[in-house]
């Protein structure tokens, strides 16, 4: 590589050109902070040196969404999990950029993370376990340790550069701003010094780490500053705030942005302090922090309101020629910087509830870190598809500070600091995804620094082994110059010889002697020199073999090293596998007794359902009972007052007949007149089977109004008997049972027998209560009158008779009676009905109703009804024309 003149010292700059350079990704860490209790769940574990595990839970937004649980991977560069250490972290990613700062070069490091997940911790920890700025103060100081430059030897130049001043103004401005003011304490220009959190006395561990590798013919001078960028604007944390005696002090005033001579970014008038000490720089640090904005919220008691920018800043001027003094020449100087930013945290209000100005703020750095990933990711573009979009910098502050670091000057690094509690899985999701994008930007990587400035390396320790040894041969009282061995020093300057003449002899000698003197002496040192190369050269081979050995030992060590490494990898990918199968089945197992429990739930709730549906069934067949028996109950009471009534009424006619008869008798037995009534009753008996109904007499028929109740049959259709004489015949019509009562014996006049066809008008009988069916299978009655009371007028134009009687069968059913028969004219003028059918039509329940198997049994059927032939006419309604009896009581079911 060519070397390269240092850079003047300015923040970082815009390189040109960057074609041919080497690129490197934004280095980004993740951090795990420790759970504030244990035993909380989390959503997001390491599984490895450089992947975390996000797992989303019950309560997230992605499961409302989906109803799925979902598990990412994200890769980092290396993730710590909650047991590294602060210092762990430093030493992986803050020292390689110290050594950066050291040589030259700049850094950006910044800490993202939502609100409480340990930025600030990460950045600035506690004394007693300090954070990466701490310990990069540290460092730096043991690095450079007394190769720094007296106070005020450089000096900040107001435009983002530095001036040298000579070792005699630098101690001027020491004497009139630190000796004067200190006479007095508490003036402005030596602020009272405060105790600072990370004091030694406050058992404030020093962070030993150095960096060795360093330029010793360079003089240092570290600088610090100190800004907030809060609702988007720059305030200077350091700044001296005038103070008025009444008001107090005023309030600070927002900075402006400004670029310098070399196109980069800085903080206009911002105030740089010149350090000494890590002590000094503490104070400095706890005088910022004291004006920082940090507020109480709901997640973090101490929550930062404000991005926090600590810039170190390293000048580094070379020595003159003799190693003494730094040279007298601003543009040798090379100035370094690295920014270390802790973000304030984004948040989202609904969950920290923020009002006033904490929403105000809350607003701010959301839009803020907003404008962050936008201005990443259109850079990410850019850089991927060869596009030029604008990336918007000047959209927030803090994008526009740092410009110049993502446009390629300086390493830029990133801490994600995550807070693992189950309830942050949503905003850890940005986070993760803000991290993806980060990652893929690339910056220009930046080159080696080389301090070649033509002088001779090392002149700072032949500076220093020369002062040491006159001092030394000072105090022995010896010539320094008599000791060219130690000293290795032609002497002191070239004496004045200045020839006075041509002849001026004198002169001559002296500096033939001088000369001589000095060829000696550097013949002496000749011998010396070579003699010590001699020496030199044989430790060189006696190291370069001890090197060798040593090397071949190493290697040994590493590859014994790294095998262990490998070993102990490969077991702690098993670990982690087996951890996160156990969580998986924990979680599964889990997920199992849930669904267990809850299928508990619903057989308990299902048996409890049949339960009551079972006692409500229970209860309904009870009522439903009831309410047949009290049916029942009150169709008999109705039955029994008709029939009570239809005796009573008959009773009377009997009555009346008895009187009629005697009347007759009388007039009979006055005329000697002998009627054959065994005779008459014969010829007038019914040849019908079925008849269940006999005229009684002609007196009988006129009052038709009040019929009897037909006989109830039993299942061997024999007449169940009656208080009434009844004669017919049973089924088969074999047995005839005349009734032999000569008195009410009934007349039949054939004459006035009126023929089946059809004709035929029907006396409909309904009595009043009676219910209408809405069944399929009606009595087919083409002409009818329909009569809830005979009259015996109706009687005269109807020639067939129907009374409809509705009972409770035995089972409890529903069931219609249709008595049938036909009204005979008597030879009295009145009329007679002869029953000769009865249509039973019973209606079940179909829940209740046993379903006949096809083919009928015989215990259905009794008599005729067992034949094919009688079964297809008992289907129709109406008469079979086949049958030429007809049978005495038609079941037809319904
Ligand atoms: N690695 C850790 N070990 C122990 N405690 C931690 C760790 N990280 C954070 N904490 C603790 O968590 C709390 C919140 O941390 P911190 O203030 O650093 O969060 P933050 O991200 O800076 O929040 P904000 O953005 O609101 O400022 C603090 O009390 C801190 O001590």
């Amino acid at each position: 590589m060519p070397p390269m003149r240092p850079q003047r010292g300015k923040t970082p700059r815009k390189r040109n050109g960057t074609n041919g350079t080497t690129q490197d990704p934004v280095e980004v860490y993740c951090r795990i902070r420790p759970l504030d209790n244990p035993d909380d769940p989390v959503c997001i574990k390491a599984i490895s040196s450089s992947i975390v595990q996000l797992i989303s839970n019950e309560n997230s937004t992605a499961f409302a969404r989906t109803g799925q649980l979902k598990e990412y991977q994200y890769k980092f560069q290396t993730v710590f999990d909650e047991y590294t250490s602060q210092k762990a972290i430093f030493d992986y990613v803050a020292l390689p950029l110290m050594e950066d700062l050291i040589h030259g070069k700049n850094g950006l490091l910044f800490t993202y993370g939502i609100t409480s997940s340990g930025k600030t911790y990460t950045m600035t920890g506690t004394p007693q376990d300090q954070g990466m700025l701490p310990r990069c103060l540290d460092v730096l100081f043991n690095s450079i340790g007394h190769y720094q430059s007296k106070k005020y030897v450089f000096k900040p130049d107001k435009m983002n550069g530095y001036e040298v001043q000579s070792e005699a103004d630098a101690m001027m401005e020491r004497q009139k701003k630190d000796i004067i003011p200190g006479i007095i304490p508490g003036t402005p220009g030596n602020p009272r010094k405060e105790k600072t959190d990370f004091q030694v006395d406050s058992g404030r561990i020093i962070d030993p780490s150095k960096i060795t590798d360093i330029d010793e013919d360079n003089t240092f001078a570290v600088f610090v500053s100190y800004i907030e960028i809060y609702n988007n604007y720059v305030y200077d944390l350091l700044e001296e705030l005038p103070f008025d005696p009444i008001t107090g002090y005023k309030p600070p005033q927002s900075k402006i942005l400004r670029t310098d001579a070399g196109d980069s970014m800085y903080v206009m008038s911002c105030t740089e302090v010149e350090i000494k000490s890590p002590e000094e720089a503490f104070e400095v640090l706890y005088r910022g922090q004291k004006r920082r904005k940090v507020a109480h919220t709901s997640l973090n008691a101490e929550s930062s309101r404000s991005h926090s920018i600590f810039n170190i800043r390293l000048v580094q001027g070379p020595l003159d020629i003799r190693g003494e003094e730094v040279l007298q020449d601003s543009d040798r100087l090379c100035v370094s910087q690295l920014s270390l930013v802790d973000l304030a945290g984004s948040e989202r209000t609904n969950r920290t509830k923020n009002q006033g100005d904490r929403l105000k703020e809350a607003g701010n750095i959301n839009q803020t870190l907003m404008v962050l990933r936008t201005c990443l990711e259109v850079l990410r573009e850019n850089q991927k598809n060869g596009t030029n979009k604008m990336v918007p910098y000047r959209d927030s502050k803090l994008t526009h500070l740092f410009k110049n670091y993502f446009e390629g000057d300086g390493r830029v690094r990133m801490i994600v600091c995550v807070n693992p509690r189950a309830e942050e899985y949503d905003e850890t999701v940005h986070v993760m995804k803000f991290a993806e994008i980060t990652q893929e930007v690339l910056i220009t990587r930046s080159q080696q620094v080389k301090f070649d400035i033509g002088l001779t390396p090392g002149r700072r320790r032949m500076n220093e082994q020369f002062t040491e040894t006159v001092a030394k041969a000072r105090e022995a009282d010896i010539e320094p110059s008599l000791l060219p061995s130690i000293t290795y020093s032609l002497g002191a300057g070239f004496p004045n010889f200045e020839l006075l003449g041509p002849d001026d002899n004198m002169t001559l000698a002296r500096l033939e002697d001088y000369l001589q003197d000095r060829y000696e002496r550097r013949q002496t040192l000749q011998i010396d020199l070579e003699s010590r190369i001699d020496q030199f050269r044989n430790r060189l081979v006696e190291f370069e073999r001890d090197y060798t050995r040593l090397m071949a030992r190493n290697d040994e060590l590493e590859n014994i090293l790294n095998r262990r490494d490998s070993n102990v990898t490969k077991v702690e990918s098993k670990c982690r596998n087996l951890e996160s199968r156990v969580s998986t089945l924990q979680q599964q197992l889990n997920e199992t007794e849930k669904g267990k429990r809850e299928l508990e739930l619903k057989l308990q709730d299902k048996t409890l359902r049949l339960k009551q549906e079972r006692s409500e069934k229970d209860r309904m067949e009870k009522d439903f009972r009831t309410r047949i028996e009290t049916n029942n109950n009150h169709w008999e009471r109705i039955l029994d007052e008709e029939r009570q009534k239809i005796e009573k009424e008959y009773g009377i006619q009997l009555k009346k007949q008895a009187i009629t008869m005697n009347k007759l008798r009388d007039v009979l037995e006055e005329n000697t007149f002998k009627t054959p009534v065994s005779t008459s009753v014969k010829t007038r008996t019914y040849t019908t089977p079925g008849m269940i109904q006999t005229a009684r007499s002609e007196s009988d028929v006129s009052s038709i109004g009040s019929i009897p109740t037909p006989t109830p049959r039993n299942r061997t259709n024999s007449a169940i008997p009656t208080a009434r004489p009844v004669q017919g015949l049973n089924r088969q019509g074999a047995t005839v049972t005349p009734v032999t009562t000569p008195r009410s014996t009934p007349i039949y006049n054939f004459r006035h027998r009126r023929s089946r066809s059809n004709n035929e008008v029907w006396l409909d009988h309904k009595p009043s209560g009676s219910v209408a069916l809405d069944t399929v299978l009606q009595p087919s009655l083409p002409r009818k009158k329909s009569v809830t009371k005979l009259d015996e007028k109706d009687t005269k134009v109807a020639t067939k008779y129907m009374l409809t009687h509705q009972e409770h069968g035995s089972d409890g059913e529903f069931q219609t009676k249709y008595f049938k028969g036909s009204v005979i004219p008597t030879s009295g003028g009145g009329a007679q009905v002869v029953f000769d059918d009865v249509e039973v039509h019973k209606q079940t329940s179909p829940g209740t109703r046993k379903r006949r198997s096809s083919c009928p049994q015989p215990t259905d059927f009794d008599g005729e009804w067992t034949d094919t032939e009688t079964r297809c006419a008992v289907a129709i309604e109406g008469h079979s024309k086949k049958r030429s009896r007809p049978s005495p009581e038609r079941v037809s079911r319904v």
